[in-house]
């Protein structure tokens, strides 16, 4: 039984049809990647499965809301509280939160504990932000553009920590527009192209369908762009 299925999904803005169509499948414990370049209909479609916005068609089956942890962009905290401090705010919220001094030892956090959000680097940000998404004890998380301005070290990090979530067995909905992060994470995705679905397989599925030796030129060939 799949954990989200979303079937022929639509969503207009007055005069942009941001998602069209738009189906897919996730199935429980994998890595699921929403690709796609920049306006292609990937955060429309997320906030839709999230319900923060109302689709204009189509059908979306997928967790109750407080079983989904949501990792949404630039994380922004009080500056001078400490990381524990804000796992424990955000544990707080929840009915049967994760503990949070766990959570962090899990995803290999428990040195950044005691640091304050604001005088941590961006990638340290992102991770913290990580571990915030899967405080609820979610069954599945959201991460959307996780990596975006990082390092090519502290993108690997981020790597660290989400194949961290998969092994709680979390399922994770990843979001991005970088391809060698996908193919090295994903178990499948969805390739989205002006507000289409225009492919779902493995990173090596579409490789081979395409010809192409790495997911990004397999991406370029099926977009039509180069
Ligand atoms: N609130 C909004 N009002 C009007 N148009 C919007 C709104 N949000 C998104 N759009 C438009 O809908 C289309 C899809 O946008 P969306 O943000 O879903 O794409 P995306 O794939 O997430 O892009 P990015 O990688 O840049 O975040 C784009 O053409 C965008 O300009």
């Amino acid at each position: 039984m799949p954990i989200v299925e979303v079937k022929n999904l639509r969503k207009s803005y007055p005069g942009t049809v941001a998602v069209d169509d738009v189906s897919f499948h996730v199935e429980p414990g994998e890595i699921f990647g929403i690709l796609g370049t920049n306006g292609a209909g990937k955060t429309t479609t997320v906030e839709c499965l999230l319900g923060l916005r109302h689709p204009d068609a189509g059908s979306i089956s997928a967790p109750a809301k407080e079983k989904i942890g949501a990792q949404l962009q630039e994380a922004k905290l009080p500056e001078k509280l400490k990381v524990r401090e804000a796992l424990e705010l955000y544990a707080s919220f929840y009915r049967q939160p994760a503990d949070p001094v766990a959570l962090l030892d899990q995803l290999g956090l428990t040195e950044l504990a005691e640091r304050k959000f604001g005088k941590l680097s961006g990638g340290q940000k992102q991770r913290v932000s990580i571990a915030l998404a899967l405080v609820g004890d979610p069954e599945i998380a959201v991460l959307d553009e996780l990596t975006t301005g990082l390092d090519p070290h502290a993108r690997r990090d981020i790597w660290k920590v989400i194949e961290a979530v998969r092994e709680r067995g979390v399922t994770i909905l990843l979001v991005s527009h970088f391809m060698d992060e996908a193919q090295r994470l994903c178990d499948r995705v969805a390739v989205f192209d002006n507000g289409r679905v225009v492919a779902t397989d493995t990173p090596a599925g579409l490789m081979t369908a395409a010809g192409t030796a790495n997911l990004d030129d397999a991406f370029v060939a099926l977009t039509g762009r180069n």
